[in-house]
């Protein structure tokens, strides 16, 4: 309730740059109070050339050094998040609205996967092939060029370090545009980089919504495009790149299937979908929303998830205590207690939740709060288990048969993520090969170790970020032919 952001918050050439002549600003708010954080200078094509312009010439010396002098400076980068972690999570809080505990946690995951590349960097190699007569060709793994980083609002300073980590220790360059609603710190990972040692340009912020994201996904200078959000902008960013013949990594939406089974250990498969479904206020890509409960566990889960929901504490996202803070924006929680509504008209009943809430504390009053929501009697066809609904709010569903919860589970044209929990081992994995979907979970949820690739199947995105494999996203291959004898002309 106290903090006005008044610093500049695009960043190019090494440096924060407050717009000339600025002609649009967009207001941003504080999740948490509903208070006016700061007034937004959107960049404009002058602004995204300048930025761009900037990657172009940081990635010409950057993409010549090798990964061991990458490696040392992303260190350093890491080693100075770790110092500045409490700093970092607190302006997150209060510009998502996310709990501080869950805060630092995305500020460390945001660190180990700037180490985890840097140790990527320095293992970069082609490979080297015999041909006849003494011939060969070798492999070079090369960079691609500008990348561009679009982010969503849920994971802000997550989302930017995990794009730029693997794109900078390829050797590539980034424009990074976050939300503009969540603007303020990607821009302190762009000068924490800068303080490592980072050459001028070499990750750059332009802050802006749909306009300045059409700017960089058509801009000719920009080589790929990484990009976090909904179905409907992946489609559009998609389209756009294929003008230019661009590569995309496209991280979207999920509507994940978590399958619980009778003979799991109930405490552990209430944590799951507690895990599953309420962390960051509901609003994660991953989230397990469709709970299937089979029959005969169903009253016991119920019984303690509904208990244990009602135990989750509310309120002032900075306090220790508080374990759900607020939703993003006030147009968003209101479309998602539309939900619950809409659920509860299609036969849907509400067992706990789904009521905005008021804390008691005036200054938190304009926040935008709800209670967690479990939603039972649920049945397929209701839009509640239909629709990505990006807030508080648990479907549970039950079944009989393990075919029957496949065939359900995986009726859907999103495939980001599933669960499962069985104490039956051979279960567990006959039931993950059939799940159609990017990151399966067995007895745990929500769980990404930068170490793990992360993506998803069908609408829900292509590439994977995280892990090696994503080194293939952001370098291509050159091979290189080596004659050693004559040239064998049929002319
Ligand atoms: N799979 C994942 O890793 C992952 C992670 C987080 C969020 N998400 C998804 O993101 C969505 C919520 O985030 P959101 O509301 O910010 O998504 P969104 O698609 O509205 O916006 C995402 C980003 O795209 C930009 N944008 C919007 N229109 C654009 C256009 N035409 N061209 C270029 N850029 C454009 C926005 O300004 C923002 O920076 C949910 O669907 C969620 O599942 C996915
Ligand atoms: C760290 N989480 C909670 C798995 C979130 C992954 C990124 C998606 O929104």
């Amino acid at each position: 309730g106290t903090v006005d952001v008044k610093v500049p918050l695009n960043f190019w050439c090494g440096d924060r740059v407050k717009i000339k002549d600025v002609s649009t600003t967009e207001l941003v708010y504080e999740p948490a109070t509903g208070r006016v954080l700061c007034e937004l200078e959107i960049c404009g094509s002058v602004e995204v050339n300048q930025a761009v312009q900037a990657a172009q010439s940081a990635y010409q010396a950057w993409s010549r050094t090798s990964g061991m002098e990458r490696a040392h400076i992303m260190i350093e980068a890491a080693r100075i998040i770790e110092n500045r972690r409490e700093d970092i999570a607190e302006i997150e809080v209060v510009n998502n609205g996310k709990s501080i505990t869950e805060a630092r946690m995305d500020v460390d995951s945001a660190r180990l996967c700037i180490e985890y590349y840097a140790g990527v960097a320095s293992t970069l190699a082609g490979q080297h092939v015999q041909l006849p007569r003494g011939s060969f060709a070798y492999t070079r793994r090369e960079p691609l060029g500008v990348c561009v980083g679009i982010g969503a609002w849920n994971y802000p300073f997550q989302i930017a370090a995990w794009k730029s980590a693997p794109a900078l220790a390829c050797g590539n360059s980034m424009v990074f545009k976050p939300s503009p609603m969540t603007p303020v710190t990607a821009v302190l990972l762009a000068e924490i980089y800068a303080k490592a040692g980072a050459p001028e340009g070499l990750f750059n912020i332009v802050q802006g919504g749909q306009e300045t994201g059409n700017l960089l996904c058509h801009h000719p200078d920009v080589a790929k495009v990484s990009f976090t959000g909904s179905v409907p902008t992946g489609k559009k960013i998609m389209e756009m790149c294929s003008k230019g013949v661009k590569q995309v990594t496209l991280e979207l939406g999920g509507k994940s299937p978590l399958l619980i089974f009778e003979d799991s250990d109930l405490g552990n498969a209430v944590k799951g979908a507690l895990m599953a479904n309420f962390l960051s206020q509901g609003q994660v890509c991953s989230n397990g929303t469709r709970v299937f409960v089979q029959r005969q566990m169903l009253p016991e889960f119920l019984e303690e998830v509904v208990r244990r929901t009602k135990d989750i504490e509310i309120g002032d996202p900075l306090l220790e205590s508080t374990r759900m803070g607020a939703l993003v924006s006030r147009p968003h929680l209101d479309r998602v207690l539309g939900y619950v509504d809409q659920a509860r008209k299609e036969g849907a009943k509400v067992l706990c939740g789904g009521e905005p809430f008021v804390p008691l504390d005036p200054k938190l009053r304009g926040g935008y709060y709800m209670t967690p929501c479990v939603l039972g009697d649920c049945t397929d066809d209701m839009t509640c288990v239909k629709e990505e609904i990006f807030g508080p709010v648990m479907s549970v569903l039950s079944f009989e048969t393990e075919e029957e919860a496949l065939l359900r589970a995986n009726d859907s044209a999103l495939g980001l993520a599933a669960g499962v929990f069985t104490s039956d081992v051979k279960r567990a994995h006959r039931v993950v090969e059939h799940l159609k979907a990017g990151s399966c979970f067995i007895n745990n949820y929500n769980i990404t170790p930068v170490e793990v690739p992360f993506g998803g199947f069908k609408m829900s995105g292509i590439g994977r970020e995280n892990g090696q494999v994503t080194v293939e996203h952001y370098t291509q291959m050159k091979t290189v032919f080596v004659e050693m004898g004559d040239v064998d002309s049929l002319f």
